[in-house]
């Protein structure tokens, strides 16, 4: 199975390109959602969440105030990398399973959404690795645009990640994200040709198909050698 990383800055496109890849049939296991489901109320990542942050960070449902809990953990560096530390066991289980169950399914291809797959050092695990990259302007404004926040609040949340520059120049694929969707398309059909090429053989082993033609091979190596000695 070839697993792709998506990443990129916050608000530098990584869903829209994640869509596309949906679109295409490719799936997606995005980061973003394990991290949402981690949060759930009840859960053992909202219990130590809870726990450590204090139920001032909850609304009257119980549930996690996200706003609230990013408005405190993106203005603080220490808040932050607490935040972090009490949730990256469950993010992580969380994306192996999801990553099981698409191999489960025979896929051959996917692609992992994650913001902060060098931060995390997931980067090892994930080839191309394709990074939606942006211009600090360019991501401040779609940031304040799509989230209503006020530039002081975008560049807090630009500034808690690793600079996209430096992520650019640690990506086999560059998506340059500052034209308009269409060019986006454009450049996303090209990396689509290429994560479509065909697996090489590790990537093969690693498949649903590749393990099951080992264990066949495997298996039928062993029968032969018995009828073999019984011959004998
Ligand atoms: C702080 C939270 C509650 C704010 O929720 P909110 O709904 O406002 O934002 P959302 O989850 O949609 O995240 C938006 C973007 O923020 C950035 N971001 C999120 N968490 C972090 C973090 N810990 N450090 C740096 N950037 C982050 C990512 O680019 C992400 O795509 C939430 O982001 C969260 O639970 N973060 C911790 C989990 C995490 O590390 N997620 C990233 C997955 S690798
Ligand atoms: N090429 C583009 N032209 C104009 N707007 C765009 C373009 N690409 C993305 N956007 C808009 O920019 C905003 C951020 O994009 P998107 O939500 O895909 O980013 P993201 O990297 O997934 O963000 P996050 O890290 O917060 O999850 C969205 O409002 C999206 O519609």
């Amino acid at each position: 199975m070839r697993i792709v990383g998506l990443t990129g800055g916050i608000a530098s496109g990584k869903s829209t390109v994640s869509n596309l890849f949906k679109a295409s049939g490719i799936p997606v296991v995005d980061a973003d959602v394990v991290a949402r489901n981690v949060l759930k109320k009840g859960s053992g990542g909202w219990k130590r969440v809870v726990a450590a942050f204090g139920e001032e960070i909850l609304l009257p449902s119980r549930e996690v105030d996200r706003p609230k809990l990013g408005q405190l953990v993106f203005s603080s560096d220490s808040k932050r990398q607490l935040l972090n530390k009490l949730m990256a066991p469950y993010i992580s289980t969380g994306m192996f399973w999801e990553i099981i169950k698409q191999w489960a399914k025979g896929a051959k291809v996917i692609v992992v959404d994650i913001p902060l797959l060098f931060e995390v050092k997931m980067d090892k695990w994930t080839r191309p690795i394709v990074v939606v990259w942006v211009s600090q302007e360019t991501q401040l404004k779609r940031l304040m645009e799509r989230d209503g926040l006020s530039e002081e609040d975008a560049r807090n949340r630009v500034m808690a990640q690793m600079s996209l520059d430096l992520k650019r120049s640690k990506a086999d694929v560059v998506i340059d994200n500052n034209g308009s969707l269409d060019d986006l398309k454009q450049q996303f059909n090209n990396v689509l040709s290429e994560i479509r090429r065909p697996l090489t053989w590790n990537e093969l082993l690693r498949s649903r198909q590749g393990a099951f033609s080992v264990l066949g091979s495997v298996i039928l190596g062993v029968f032969v050698c018995k009828q073999l000695n019984i011959g004998s």
